[in-house]
């Protein structure tokens, strides 16, 4: 465990060894969520007028000090090579081997790598700030340089700033759901699973901006489940997997790649929605298996039951007459 960590006992079973290095990231996480949380009183407002994040989004005064947080402390972690989040234009070299047998982030030929590499999404659902609504942290452990494919996520979890702070936290090995409190992370379920009854959904963009054809799905759904839709992906997704359901953010009219950025929301969200049992889609194949081709890029994203996803898929891939 790092020096100065705090008592999280996790039992990690990491692909390829890499259990002390994820180890230590979530350690940080669970150490500087509670700070987060606290530090969002005066954070709230926008960091400065011409503030913009990479993806052309006013960035609040939280966004870029939860970033430099996370950033000053896993990148200072033996064992990362690359950090990287949503709120900077590019990837910070850490200059650190994996601590494995490694000795840079070469990339093998299938895309692996030998660093480990941390994306963040510091803040997700920062919007809510003004509003006082649940927001989120997210972040995901590649086994290779970034941008890179879900496939080579190692871990990935998010932190929920609900009435209470939760982490969710996935490995290959499964999804355990955790409280924190006093820098401590305490089992709340192990072997998260999607309930395999259905009964919540949400969808992000306007309504006249979706497609027909995720018109139509969307309702059917909306005769089927019950709409909970709060504007953090995270906490929506926290939703589906307590209660069972879908939560997309589509393909736009205005907007085929959506809104949500593959790196930073939907790899991991994707990771751990499939750990627990259910599917993660661009539309047409997992979200893990699409090619990553930029830092910064968006993709549709939907999440949730293995049947609600097959059904959505069969739905958008099938032009309306
Ligand atoms: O305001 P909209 O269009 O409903 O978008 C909400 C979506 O945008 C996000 O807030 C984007 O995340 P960020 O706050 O990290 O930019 C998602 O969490 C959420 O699902
Ligand atoms: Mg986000
Ligand atoms: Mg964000």
């Amino acid at each position: 465990m790092t020096e100065g960590a705090v008592g999280v006992d996790l039992e990690l079973a990491v692909r390829n060894g890499y259990e002390s290095v994820v180890h230590d990231v979530v350690d940080v996480i669970v150490r500087t969520a509670p700070e987060i949380r606290g530090g969002l009183v005066g954070r709230r407002g926008t960091a400065d007028e011409e503030n913009e994040n990479p993806s052309g989004e006013t960035q609040a005064e939280a966004d870029v000090w939860a970033d430099e947080l996370l950033c000053d402390r896993l990148s200072a972690l033996e064992g990362v090579s690359q950090y990287a989040s949503e709120e900077r234009a590019a990837v910070v070299d850490c200059g650190s081997d994996s601590g494995s047998d490694a000795g840079s982030s070469s990339t093998d030929e299938d895309g692996s790598g030998d660093g480990l590499s941390v994306a963040v999404d510091p803040l997700d659902g920062s919007s809510n700030l003004v509003s006082n609504n649940p927001m989120g942290t997210i972040f995901g452990v590649y086994d290779a340089p970034i941008p890179a494919r879900g496939r080579n996520l190692v871990a990935a979890g998010y932190v929920c700033y609900g009435p209470v702070t939760t982490m969710v936290l996935a490995t290959d090995d499964g999804v355990t759901e955790y409280e924190l409190a006093d820098g401590d992370a305490r089992v709340l379920r192990e072997d998260v699973r999607l309930p395999a009854e259905p009964t919540v959904y949400g969808f992000g963009g306007r309504v006249p901006d979706w497609s027909a054809e995720f018109r139509t799905y969307a309702r059917e759904i909306e005769s089927e489940l019950k709409l909970r839709y709060g504007g953090a992906m995270i906490a929506d997704v926290n939703q589906v997997l307590s209660y069972g359901g879908i939560f997309a953010y589509p393909a736009l009219e205005s907007r085929p790649e959506g809104k949500l950025r593959l790196q930073f929301e939907g790899n991991p969200i994707g990771y751990i929605v499939e750990r627990a049992g259910g599917r993660s889609s661009n539309g047409t194949r997992s979200l893990l298996e699409a090619e990553a081709t930029g830092l910064h890029e968006r993709t549709p994203v939907y999440v949730g039951n293995t049947g609600l996803i097959d059904r959505l898929e069969d739905a958008v891939t099938h032009p309306l007459e």
